[in-house]
């Protein structure tokens, strides 16, 4: 059953929310991108307001901008290692491994970058974006460099891809916060997505892949029956 813009939202705010009651004092916290992160954002603002202490790692200059906006401290590498908890939104979350497609938000790299250097990654998001198979209903967003990205789209081409590259309103190719390019692929299905993400990655030209594979370790997700903490199924 379809969800009105309004639901859906309402459904990403309970689970940002739910997210956000996860961060701890002193915790190093990844923000991550899109507007369901935007509500746990929000929603950790109120906490720092209150008197919860931490810092955040934010994925993109927009959330920089949402955290900064509400007196949330920011940090980064430079000074930390680590980061306990991140949590971030998805576009698509597959049911039993919580295997990801991310970046249709145009931040994937960052967002790859703060996941696999956080301790948990919590991936909030409304039923809608619950999959059996990845690439069932989203495309997958992979960031190139500039340079001869058209020899890059040609390569994915090559291992099943049919590419578009990702054009900004005004019709300009799409520069992410990196300074590269998107290059929407759409796949008939993704059957073996860790095979599928070191294909892609081993193409010159390619800087990453929205695939997340075996990196969240939590998915809270909410619908017109509650909200739901999904861990990744034994096999
Ligand atoms: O990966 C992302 C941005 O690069 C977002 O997390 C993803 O696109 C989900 O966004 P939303 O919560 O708005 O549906």
């Amino acid at each position: 059953m379809s969800m009105s813009s309004e639901q859906a939202a309402e459904y990403k705010r309970h689970a940002a929310e739910l997210a956000a009651e996860m961060v701890e004092d002193g915790m190093v916290v990844g923000l991550g991108t899109g507007s369901t992160a935007a509500f746990a954002v929000a929603a950790l603002g109120r906490r720092y307001r209150e008197g919860l202490r931490f810092v955040g790692v934010p994925t993109s200059l927009a959330t920089e901008h949402q955290a900064r906006e509400l007196g949330i401290p920011l940090s980064g590498f430079g000074e930390h290692e680590r980061v306990d908890l991140t949590i971030d939104g998805a576009d698509e979350v597959q049911r039993g491994t919580l295997n990801l497609i991310k970046g249709l938000g145009g931040a994937l790299l960052r967002e790859k970058i703060v996941a696999s250097a956080s301790d948990r990654l919590v991936i909030v998001a409304d039923e809608s974006k619950l999959v059996d198979g990845l690439g069932e209903h989203s495309l997958l967003p992979v960031e190139v460099t500039p340079f001869g990205w058209e020899a890059t789209a040609r390569r994915l081409a090559e291992v099943g891809a049919h590419v578009s590259p990702r054009r900004s309103r005004a019709g300009d190719l799409f520069i992410s916060d990196g300074g590269n390019l998107i290059l929407d692929c759409h796949f008939e299905g993704i059957d073996d997505p860790a095979a599928t993400e070191l294909a892609i990655g081993s193409i010159v030209g390619v800087v990453e892949s929205g695939l997340f594979i075996g990196m969240a370790s939590e998915a809270v997700i909410a619908g017109p029956t509650g909200v739901a903490r999904l861990h990744v199924a034994a096999q």
